[in-house]
Formats: structure tokens, sequence, C-alpha cells
């Protein structure tokens, strides 16, 4: 099997193409593929399929082997990889994916692709869209959960995946890979949730820290940087363009009045290679 190995600040995905690959094979095989010692090593497996909604099809495989609905740094390495291998010629293009249409748009400077800057679709803090146990129209405000004898106050966001995004003084303090998988899989989100500790830097900055649903500690995740951005700009902490800092870059987030977001940010490609999945 044929694969590309790239990464959006360092969420990093194996991006295979399935209009020549085997894809039930490839997802069959997707958490052996992401494992770091066994496989090739990633936070998760993407997709190229045909679509009759869209240019493009995007699936995209958490390294537990889960399904996911989007990916906000998978979809700016899926967007780059489909335009260099010629699947879509088009750098304005349309995607299907488990939480609809999403449109990437490429950014070329001097024949070098800068950025991807993605219409990321509607936010919703509504607990039926999230989504989260309790009256199904109210706004997941000021959520009380629990980890590690630790109370925290969440936010619930939807970007076509469940966030819980949690403000504290100091993001560095938390002990993620302790309170991370408590509240990926607390009762409170019936679809587990990925989980986003936020520390605002300055006006309209923040500073996130994730554990994900279905990949653990990741040094990114744009979804979230979604959900964050959003959380804060509804709990009136930051305005409607805001930067999210990650471990190794910065994501710019903008969020219009009518809900929908746009996410700018990196997209490298590392390496290709081939490998043998009857032999993992
Ligand atoms: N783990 C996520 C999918 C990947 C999201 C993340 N890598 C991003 O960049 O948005 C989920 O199960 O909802």
């Amino acid at each position: 099997m044929y694969f590309t190995k790239m990464h959006g600040l360092g969420n990093d995905f194996i991006l295979v193409n399935g209009f020549r690959e085997d894809a039930a094979a490839v997802v069959k095989n997707a958490k052996k593929l992401c494992d770091r010692h066994l496989g090739i090593g990633a936070d998760g497996v993407i997709l190229a399929l045909p679509s009759d909604k869209a240019d493009v099809k995007m699936r995209v495989i958490n390294s537990d082997g889960s399904e996911a609905p989007m990916c906000g740094n998978g979809i700016r390495c899926f967007a780059r990889y489909v335009f260099t291998r010629g699947i879509v010629s088009k750098t304005k293009m349309s995607v299907e994916t488990l939480a609809g249409i999403m449109k990437p748009e490429i950014i070329i400077i001097d024949d070098v692709i800068e950025a991807v800057k993605v219409d990321m679709g509607h936010y919703s803090l509504l607990k039926k869209d999230v989504p989260i146990m309790g009256s199904p129209d109210e706004e997941a405000l000021d959520l009380e959960v629990e980890a590690q004898d630790r109370k925290y106050i969440a936010t619930g966001v939807s970007m076509g995946n469940p966030h819980c995004v949690i403000f504290v003084d100091n993001v560095d303090g938390v002990p993620l890979e302790k309170v991370g998988p408590i509240l990926e899989n607390h009762p409170l989100f019936p679809k587990k949730t990925n989980v986003e500790f936020i520390e605002v830097k300055g006006k309209d900055h923040l500073k996130m820290r994730v554990w994900e649903r279905g990949c653990g500690l990741t040094l990114a995740c744009g979804t979230g940087a979604c959900a964050s951005a959003v959380a804060a700009y509804k709990k009136g902490i930051a305005g409607n363009k805001v930067k999210v800092s990650l471990t190794v870059g910065d994501l710019m987030i903008e969020i219009q009045d009518d809900r929908r977001v746009f996410m700018t940010g990196p997209a490298k490609e590392v390496y290709s290679g081939d490998i043998i999945l009857a032999g993992l």
C-alpha cells in the first residue's frame, strides 16, 4: 500500500489514495498502521475516496481504529494531498465528510503552498449537537466535570465532532495524561469527547493543549482549536478572530456571525512510502 506521511502542526497522518488502494483493508488495518513501533506511526489514517456530493470524500480513522466525523489538521493535509496528486485540480475544493461538506482552499504564494484555509462549517453548543446528556436545546455552557479529584468548568462545542473546552490559568500544570482519558470517557459525553485545556495568553490569543478522542495526547487538534476559539468567543474572553497556539505553531480561527468557522494553518508533507499490509 502506497502512503504519504503528513502533519498539521505535528498532528500527523497517513494519507492513502482510496481511488487506487483497497480502502476496506486500509480501514481494517488503521490501528496497526498508526502504531509508532509496529507500523508507520501516526495519530490517524486519512483516505481520499470518490464522492457524488463533492469534489472528493475524506474518511478519518483515529489511531485507536475509531472513525471520526471530521479532522481539522487532517483536512488541511488532505487538501494538499489531493491537489498535489491531481485527484482534485482546484485550489478551492469541496470535501464530503461525515460532518458535512467542508471547503478547504489551498493558499499558494510564489508557487509555494503556504497554508490551507478551511471553511469548517457551523459550530454548535447545543447539547443535542455536541452531544451532551441533558436538555437537548440547552447550550453546553458552564458544565461541571470532575477528574482526579479536581472540579473543572467546561464548555461543550460541536465542530462536527465533540469537544470539552476548559479554561485554566496554566495549561502546562494540567496532568493531561491522567485527566484526559477520564474526561474523554465522561458519562456526560455519550459519544466520548476531545478535551482541550486553554490558557488565555492575551487579547484574542489562546494557548491550547489537547487530549484527543481515539488518539490520546496529540501535539495539535484543528477542530479543537476551532472549538476553543468558539468557547472563548461565546464566553466573551476573545473576539471573533483568535490565534490559537499549539506546541509547534499557531492556527488562525475566524468566527462569523452565522456560526460559520474558518481555520487557517500549515499542512506539511514529510515522506512517502510503500507498506505490505499483510505483514503488519
Ligand atoms: N480525534 C478526533 C478526530 C481528529 C481531530 C483532530 N485531529 C483535528 O485536527 O481536528 C475525534 O475523534 O473527534
